[in-house]
C-alpha cells in the first residue's frame, strides 16, 4: 500500500488510523445506504474512505488539503465512480453545494489542530446534515459531552449541544495511529436536534462565546440583571452553571430587548 511511502506531516495534523477494527466501527456508525451522500473530511491515504466506499453510498466526497496525498488517493480509488476527491481546505468548501438539496452524512478522523474550528462550523450546516461521526482528541470529545459545573463544560459544549444530540462512542488509544498522537482519541456521533431555536446561529455563537470569558464571574457582572430575570436565571449564578435551555432563553430575551430598543 502506498501509505508506507507517504510521510505524514505535523502541520496538517496527520495521524493515520491503522486499526481495522476502529475503521470498521466508525463506518458501521454511519449506516450507509445506496441513497447516501457522504462527506469525509481529511481523506489522508484513504483507509477509512475505502471502508466507506465498500458500503456503496450514492456518492462520497473526500475533502483533503495535502497535495501529496492526491496521487495516492486518485490511484487507489480510480475504479470508483461514486468517489470525488475535493482538493481543498475544508474551510474553503461550501457543503451546501455538495448536498444537492439532500441531507449529507459527515465523517472524519479530524486533524486535531483544527478540529474545534471544524466542529464550530457544523451548526451552520444543520439543515443539510443527517449525522456526523468524528474522531477527535479525547479532551475535545469530553467537552462535547460535558455536564454543567464541570471543567469540560465550555463554549464548545453549549454551542454544539444547542443544535446536536451528541453521543460519546468510544475511546481510541494512541497506538492505533501512525504516528501515534500524544493524546488519546475518541469517536463521537452528532445527530441534529429536531427542535432547535430559529435565531441567527452566528449571533448566538458570539453571545455564548462572550459569556464564557471569565467564566468564574457572576452573571450579573456580565449581563443586565433585568435580562437575567426575564430569562428566569439567578444573577448570582456563573456561566458554567447554566443549562443549554438557559442560554437559549437568555439569547431570546437579549434579541427581544435589542428589537425593542430599535423600534
Ligand atoms: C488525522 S488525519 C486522518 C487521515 C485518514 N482519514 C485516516 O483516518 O487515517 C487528518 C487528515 O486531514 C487532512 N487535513 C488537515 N487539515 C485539513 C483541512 N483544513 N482541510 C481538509 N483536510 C485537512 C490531513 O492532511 C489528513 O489527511
Amino acid at each position: 500500500m502506498k501509505s508506507r511511502k507517504f510521510k505524514t506531516k505535523k502541520k496538517f495534523g496527520q495521524h493515520i488510523l491503522i486499526s481495522e477494527g476502529v475503521i470498521k466501527n466508525i463506518a458501521d456508525q454511519i449506516h450507509i445506504t445506496p441513497e447516501d451522500i457522504i462527506v469525509e473530511i481529511g481523506v489522508g491515504t484513504g483507509q477509512l474512505t475505502e471502508e466507506l466506499l465498500k458500503r456503496n453510498p450514492k456518492i462520497l466526497y473526500g475533502i483533503e488539503i495535502d497535495p501529496e496525498t492526491y496521487p495516492i488517493i486518485e490511484e487507489k480509488f480510480a475504479s470508483y465512480q461514486n468517489f470525488i476527491l475535493i482538493k481543498k481546505d475544508f474551510f474553503e468548501v461550501n457543503l451546501r453545494q455538495l448536498s444537492e438539496g439532500e441531507k449529507i452524512k459527515i465523517v472524519g478522523n479530524l486533524p486535531y489542530n483544527v478540529a474545534s474550528l471544524i466542529l464550530v462550523n457544523m451548526p451552520f450546516y444543520l439543515k443539510i446534515i443527517n449525522l456526523c461521526v468524528f474522531m477527535l482528541q479525547k479532551e475535545v470529545a469530553e467537552k462535547l459531552t460535558a455536564k454543567p459545573e464541570t471543567k469540560s463544560y465550555t463554549f464548545l459544549t453549549v454551542f454544539l449541544n444547542t443544535y446536536f444530540e451528541i453521543h460519546y462512542l468510544m475511546s481510541v488509544p494512541a497506538r492505533f495511529f501512525r504516528p501515534p498522537p500524544k493524546v488519546t482519541s475518541a469517536v463521537v456521533k452528532m445527530i441534529p436536534k429536531k427542535d432547535v431555536p430559529q435565531f441567527d446561529v452566528k449571533g448566538y455563537k458570539n453571545f455564548v462565546s462572550k459569556l464564557f470569558h471569565e467564566r468564574r464571574k457572576m452573571l450579573r457582572s456580565k449581563i443586565d440583571e433585568k435580562l437575567l430575570e426575564k430569562a428566569g436565571i439567578e444573577p448570582e449564578k456563573r456561566v458554567e452553571q447554566l443549562q443549554i435551555s438557559d442560554f437559549i432563553n437568555l439569547y431570546t430575551e437579549y434579541l427581544k430587548g435589542k428589537h425593542k430598543s430599535k423600534n
